[in-house]
C-alpha cells in the first residue's frame, strides 16, 4: 500500500525507473537526475538520452559485436521506447548505432538455434511487441544507418518514419531466405508499405540486401550522407517533422499504420506459434547451423 501511494506521487519518467527495476530484477544505471530532462539511462546494450532544449531523444544501441537482437536487447528496447513515449517533453526520437559499421544485424540467431522453447517464445513475443511499440509510437522516429542493416536490423529501420542512411558498402533489407527461414506477415507489411508489393515481393524471394544507393531509389530509406553525418543529418530533419501540429501528424501516422498492428494484435498467439513450430523445423535448424558456421567461416 505505501509503495503504491509513493508510485502514485510520482511522475511517470520516475515511476517507470521504479518499473525497470521491479521488471528485469537488476538496475539500470541512470546518470543524472531523474527531474531532469537531460537524464540518461544506460544499459549493456543501449543508452537512451534527451534534449531537454529539443524534446529530441537519441537511443543508440551498442551490444558488441554487431547489435544483434537477443531477448535482453529487445527487453531493452522495449523499456527505453516506453520511456521515451512516457516522457511528455519527449517530442521525437532518433534510433541509431553507437558501433562502427553496423546499425544492426538483426535477430541473434543463436536465440533460434537450438533454442529452449520457453525462451523462444518469450523471445518473439518481446520482438513482436518492440516492432508494436515503435511502429505505432506517437514520436517522430527517425533511423540514422550508419552501417550495416539487415533483416531485423532492417525491420527496425522500417518502422521509423524517416531513414537516413550512410553512402558506402553498408547493405540494409530483409534477407531471411538466405537464411533458409522467412519473414514474418509483418516484416513483409512493413516493407509494402515502405517500398510497395512489387518491390517487396522481389526483394523478399531474392532475400535481397540493397546497398544505400539502390536503397534510396526503391524508397527503402529517404537520405543519403556522410557516415559522420548521419545523426546530424537525422536530427536536422527531424526538426523539420516537428514543425508539424503534433496531433494532426499523429493521427495521420496512426490512420496510415494501426491496421497493420491490428493484424499482428489479432494474430499473436498464433504468430507465436507459427514461430516456434517453423524455427523447430529440423530442416530450419539444420539451415541456420550452416549459416552460422558461414559467418564464422568468414572471419577465417
Ligand atoms: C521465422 C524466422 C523469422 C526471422 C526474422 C528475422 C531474422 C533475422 O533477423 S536473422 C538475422 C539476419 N542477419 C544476418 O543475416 C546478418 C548476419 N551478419 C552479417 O552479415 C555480418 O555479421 C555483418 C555484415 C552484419 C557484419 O559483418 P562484420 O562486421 O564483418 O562482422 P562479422 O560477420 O565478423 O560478425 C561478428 C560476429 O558476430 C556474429 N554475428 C553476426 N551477425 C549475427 C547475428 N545476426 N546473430 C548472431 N551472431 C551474429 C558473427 O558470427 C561473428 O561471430 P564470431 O565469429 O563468433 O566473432
Amino acid at each position: 500500500m505505501a509503495v503504491r501511494t509513493l508510485l502514485g506521487l510520482l511522475r511517470p519518467w520516475q515511476q517507470f525507473r521504479t518499473t525497470i527495476i521491479t521488471l528485469r530484477g537488476k538496475t539500470l544505471v541512470e546518470h543524472g537526475c531523474a527531474r531532469s530532462m537531460s537524464t540518461d539511462t544506460t544499459t549493456d546494450n543501449l543508452t537512451l538520452s534527451l534534449d531537454s532544449k529539443t524534446g529530441i531523444a537519441t537511443l543508440e544501441m551498442h551490444r558488441k559485436p554487431v547489435n544483434g537482437l537477443n531477448l535482453e536487447m529487445l527487453t531493452d528496447l522495449n523499456i527505453a521506447l516506453e520511456k521515451a513515449e512516457n516522457e511528455k517533453s519527449c517530442k521525437g526520437l532518433v534510433l541509431t548505432s553507437g558501433l562502427p559499421k553496423i546499425f544492426s544485424a538483426g535477430l541473434d540467431i543463436l536465440e533460434m538455434y537450438q533454442p529452449k522453447p520457453e525462451r523462444l517464445a518469450e523471445f518473439w513475443r518481446t520482438l513482436q511487441n518492440m516492432w508494436m511499440r515503435l511502429y505505432g509510437s506517437r514520436l517522430v522516429t527517425i533511423a540514422a544507418i550508419a552501417g550495416h542493416s539487415p533483416a531485423g536490423g532492417c525491420l527496425m529501420a522500417m518502422s521509423c518514419d524517416y531513414r537516413v542512411m550512410a553512402t558506402g558498402k553498408y547493405a540494409i533489407g530483409l534477407n531471411e531466405t538466405l537464411l533458409g527461414i522467412v519473414a514474418p506477415f509483418w516484416f513483409r507489411d512493413t516493407m509494402v508499405n515502405t517500398i510497395g508489393h512489387r518491390e517487396t515481393e522481389r526483394a523478399l524471394q531474392l532475400g535481397h540486401l540493397y546497398g544505400a544507393d539502390e536503397a534510396l531509389k526503391v524508397g527503402l530509406v529517404d537520405h543519403l550522407c556522410d557516415q559522420e553525418e548521419v545523426v546530424k543529418a537525422a536530427t536536422e530533419e527531424m526538426s523539420r517533422w516537428l514543425k508539424v501540429n503534433a496531433v494532426a501528424r499523429q493521427l495521420s501516422k496512426s490512420a496510415m499504420r494501426q491496421a497493420t498492428i491490428d493484424k499482428l494484435v489479432v494474430r499473436q498467439e498464433q504468430d507465436i506459434e507459427d514461430f516456434m513450430t517453423f524455427v523447430q523445423r529440423d530442416a530450419v535448424q539444420k539451415a541456420l547451423g550452416f549459416y552460422l558456421q558461414s559467418l564464422r567461416e568468414k572471419r577465417g
